[in-house]
């Protein structure tokens, strides 16, 4: 399943910010996992600011007819005017904080994109949770390439191809782990991060996202 390049540099790179990945070898899907693109200590201390500076909403959603809370909360962060429509919600952007911007910075070396706006998710404990889809909205292009940043609390992240039941994977998407997302991943794949009875810490996800 994983081709294992964990001894690989890239010298263009500073050593602790890409010295790290592994593409995972997943049919009609281009993923590849960075465990440590930030360490511990960097990334307790950037959960603990966006956690504080960053503007969390609790969105309700209708489900066979009744509506909840979604199990988890989140904000929209981007450029102006890219509003983001997802289960019925839209989301008008915030503006990007500095902690986001230079966050935008690193992550957009690594992917050689732009991302030009970040869905933030806040897993509060095992309760919250996303459950299966793919990012596969028009707005995020033909090919929607996602980064997505992980801190906090590890959680599992599982991926299912949406023609070839026998395929899956699952990963944890330990703290200061980053996974990219690109190709036809979306046309193929779906993803969740289930609930876990297990003793979580909150966990922060940022996905970062082109919108056109
Ligand atoms: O929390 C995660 O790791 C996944 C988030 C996700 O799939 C999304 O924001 O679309
Ligand atoms: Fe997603």
């Amino acid at each position: 399943m994983w081709l294992d390049s964990t001894d690989k540099l890239d010298a263009s790179q500073p050593l602790s910010l890409t010295s790290l990945y592994s593409s995972l070898q997943l049919s009609d899907a281009d993923i590849v996992f960075y465990p440590s693109l930030f360490n511990e200590q960097y990334s307790d201390r950037l959960l603990a600011k966006l956690t504080q500076t960053i503007d969390w909403r609790q969105d309700w959603i209708t489900v066979y007819g009744r509506s909840l809370p979604q199990p988890r909360l989140t904000a929209w962060v981007g450029d102006p005017g890219k509003a983001y429509t997802y289960s019925g919600i839209t989301m008008q952007p915030s503006g990007w904080t500095e902690t986001l911007i230079d966050l935008k910075a690193t992550v957009d070396a690594i992917a050689g994109v732009a991302f030009n706006s970040v869905l933030l998710n806040l897993y509060r404990d095992g309760n919250d949770s996303m459950g299966w889809h793919s990012d596969d909205e028009p707005e995020l292009g033909q090919n929607p390439v996602i980064g997505s940043l992980s801190l906090g609390g590890t959680r599992q992240f599982m991926l299912r191809h949406k023609y070839q039941k026998a395929l899956k994977a699952k990963l944890a998407l330990t703290s200061g782990s980053f996974l990219l997302m690109q190709g036809t991943t979306q046309h193929y794949w779906q993803h969740q991060v289930p609930k876990t009875k297990r003793a979580v810490s909150p966990r922060l996800n940022l996905t970062f996202r082109v919108m056109c």
